[in-house]
């Protein structure tokens, strides 16, 4: 019988008599498991049972909730391999990047359990003697937040930690394709005894759950990752209840390789970056700019790695690509190769979906000769192709780099440090990976300028989204 994983708010487990959603396998097109569908009401009472659980919540010490913070870290630790093999199953990535990806977002739980201590405010020197000016930093409130499936643990984490670390509660909805590693995690929460409220969970119908939430005044800040489309219809629904607004966006991340680039390091830094989760990254790189000069060695090294790599059921010992989320993942990363190559791209290496599988596999692809009018070079693939063209100049690479309405990753491959830093301050991205493919980490700030988003995850700075800043004059 199909397992059915339950949702929890205000404590309690329920949705055994709602509408069910099935989870399906992307390696095999089984149904896995099933969800209860949950609607508008139960949005409501997410909301009900945070903004009960906050004031008790925010008046702990931060010590306090970084105990909480630290169990449940060690709880997730312990659990590692047991949720590494669910996500794999409901999301298709590697196993061995599926763990990676659950101690990774773990790490975001550790970094806040500890940066909640250092939520420090300031003394002013007041322009008065009798004056005193006092900053504090205090929590935000109710925080709803809404996941993608890409990342089915880190998502949730570096959103959820550094809200609990700054005093707010919290309502949540994973990605409907991927909610089974979400809800895993909130056992473990509640296993490792954080109070009734503080955490809540719903999965259903995105649009009354995520408009219940942007409605309801109490809410105080959203958190979004996903698609730029959805995150702007959330902003512009927050507005009419002012609430502070995080958004992690769509990307269209530049590779420049120039022409003194140690090139095993820029093939490394690409593979890293471009076939990671099989592409289905907002940071991975989406279109490279190699120096002429050295194109046919980049292309040589580049074809030479990536017809080492195994496509298959994620599962399997030995996979490095699993399957794409569904059909029209593959269909667009299809569109895209196919409007490169009928405009006259070269196929170097793949370039075709793999029929004998259920699951949804596209071959890992590199295409040369491409031109910036090319379909590939102005949207995000979110799949496994690598898009190869060549520049002449710094300037002008800089310049194509930053034509776009996106701005998250960009990379930047070249040994010479001046040029580096040229380079990296001339980009328009949040982003640079400077001779590396695999920038991101629990301390440092993820997030983007332009149409790719606004605040930042990660790091002091991911804490600050989650504060108010309270101005206290004083009087003596
Ligand atoms: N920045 C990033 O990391 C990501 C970028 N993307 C980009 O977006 C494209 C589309 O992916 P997709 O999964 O459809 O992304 P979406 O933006 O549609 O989904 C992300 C999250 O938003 C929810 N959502 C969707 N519509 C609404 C709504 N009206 N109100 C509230 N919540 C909503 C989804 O719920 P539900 O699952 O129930 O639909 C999911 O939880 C990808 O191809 C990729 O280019 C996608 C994922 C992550
Ligand atoms: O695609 C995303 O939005 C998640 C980025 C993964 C990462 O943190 O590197």
């Amino acid at each position: 019988m199909t397992k059915l994983y339950e949702l929890y708010v205000d404590g309690k487990w329920f949705g055994q008599d709602l509408d069910k959603i099935d989870v399906v396998s992307p390696a095999t097109q089984e149904v896995i498991a099933q969800v209860p569908k949950a609607g508008k009401d139960d949005a409501v009472k997410a909301v009900d049972a945070a903004e009960a659980a906050l004031e008790s919540w925010s008046k702990l010490t931060a010590e306090e909730r970084g105990q909480y913070l630290e169990t449940w870290h060690q709880l997730i630790d312990d659990e590692r391999e047991t949720l590494g093999k669910l996500m794999t199953e409901e999301q298709g990535k590697p196993l061995k990047e599926a763990i990676g990806e659950v101690k990774y977002a773990n790490g975001f739980i550790k970094w806040y359990a500890e940066e909640g201590k250092r939520i420090y405010g300031d003394i002013i020197p007041a322009s008065h003697p009798n004056k005193r000016i006092l900053v504090q930093k205090q929590p935000v409130g109710v925080v709803s937040a809404i996941t993608p499936w890409n990342f089915p643990a880190a998502m949730i984490t570096r959103k959820v930690a550094p809200a609990l670390a700054a005093g707010c509660t919290v309502v949540f909805k994973p990605a409907t394709q991927t909610p089974l590693t979400a809800i895993k995690l909130v056992e473990l929460a509640e296993k490792a005894g954080i109070p009734k409220g503080v955490i809540n969970i719903v999965v259903g119908s995105s649009s009354q759950i995520g408009k219940a939430w942007s409605d309801d005044s109490r809410v105080r800040k959203l958190t979004f990752t996903g698609s730029t489309e959805v995150g702007k219809l959330l902003m512009r629904d927050a507005a009419n209840t002012m609430k502070k607004v995080s958004l992690e966006l769509g990307g269209h991340a530049p590779v420049i390789v120039m022409e003194d680039a140690d090139l095993k390091k820029a093939v490394k830094g690409v593979i890293q970056s471009k076939f990671r989760n099989a592409g289905q990254t907002c940071i991975c790189a989406n279109r490279v700019y190699v120096h002429e000069s050295v194109e046919q060695d980049f292309l040589e090294l580049l074809k030479e790695e990536v017809r080492q790599l195994k496509v298959g059921n994620g599962l399997d010992d030995g996979t490095d690509i699993g399957p794409l989320i569904d059909e029209d993942a593959m269909k667009k990363v299809d569109e895209h190769v196919q409007d490169a190559v009928n405009q006259g791209a070269k196929l170097e290496i793949g370039g075709s979906k793999i029929e004998d599988n259920k699951g949804f596999y596209f071959e890992p692809t590199v295409l040369s000769n491409v031109n910036d009018d090319m379909v590939c070079m102005n949207d995000e693939t979110f799949g496994p192709l690598v898009p190869v063209t060549t520049f002449q100049a710094e300037d002008e690479v800089i310049k194509r780099a930053n034509q776009t309405p996106f701005g998250l990753a960009s990379y930047v491959f070249t040994e010479n440090i001046s040029r580096a830093f040229r380079i990296s301050e001339a980009l328009h991205f949040g982003i640079v990976g400077l001779n590396d493919g695999a920038p991101s980490t629990p301390q440092a700030p993820f997030g983007g300028f332009k149409e790719s988003g606004l605040g930042r995850e990660g790091g002091y700075y991911g804490i600050e989204e989650y504060l108010e800043t309270k101005y206290i004059s004083l009087g003596l």
